[in-house]
């Protein structure tokens, strides 16, 4: 029963990451993020407006991370999310952060968004702030400190190809290491 919890600062290459090493584990990837953005588009509201509001309703983010934890409970899963990897580990057999420069961060977002270069800065850089405020009220989790994870990589200057293999094959390794069989 595999759990594996994939975090980083928005823009990180979370997604792409975490997409990768479920596909390698043949197990399902479940997105904190989707489901926070599915829970701002039901309230008709802005991504980052729904952060805000995230900061005076306390249930929101409590929500998604009991689904979060239930669902590593379950096991055989890749949890991905900003914030995910604290409140799973627990439960996680690997715990790895992606982080990167915000000027590389607002340039993958502008692109992958097709929004400008000062709106991806501002968004990357405001949502960060408002999840560490959010993580330290509700929880007392402090996300600066990455002591939790097994792994940390900086992709500011890492290819996809790059920040993937050695993901990866870092995963697989705990993997099959923790469990004395080749897991992939
Ligand atoms: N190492 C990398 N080098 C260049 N581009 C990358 C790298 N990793 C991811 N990308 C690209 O950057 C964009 C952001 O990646 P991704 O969506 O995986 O990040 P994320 O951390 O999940 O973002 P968010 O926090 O907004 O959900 C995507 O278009 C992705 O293809
Ligand atoms: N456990 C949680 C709770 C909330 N989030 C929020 O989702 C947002 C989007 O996540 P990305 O992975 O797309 O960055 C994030 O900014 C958090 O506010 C979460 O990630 N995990």
């Amino acid at each position: 029963m595999v759990v594996v919890a994939v975090s980083g600062q928005p823009g990180s290459g979370k997604t792409t990451i975490a997409r990768e090493i479920a596909r390698v584990l043949k197990v399902p990837l479940v997105s904190s993020g989707t489901l926070f953005r599915e829970m701002a588009t039901k309230m008709g509201m802005d991504f980052l407006e729904f952060h805000k509001y995230a900061e005076s309703n306390p249930e929101i983010d409590k929500s998604v991370d009991t689904a979060a934890v239930e669902r590593a409970k379950a096991g055989n899963v890749v949890l991905e999310g900003h914030l995910t990897a604290w409140v799973v580990r627990p439960y996680a057999d690997v715990c790895i952060y992606l982080k990167a420069s915000p000027e590389v961060r607002a340039r993958r977002v502008a692109l992958r968004d097709g929004k400008s270069l000062e709106e991806a800065y501002r968004e990357v850089t405001e949502r960060e702030e408002l999840n560490r405020r959010r993580y330290l009220a509700i929880y007392g989790i402090d996300i600066k400190d990455l002591s939790i994870f097994d792994l940390v990589v900086d992709t500011s200057f890492l290819s996809v190809n790059d920040a993937v293999r050695i993901s990866v094959d870092f995963t697989c390794t705990t993997l099959s290491f923790k469990y004395s069989k080749k897991v992939c």
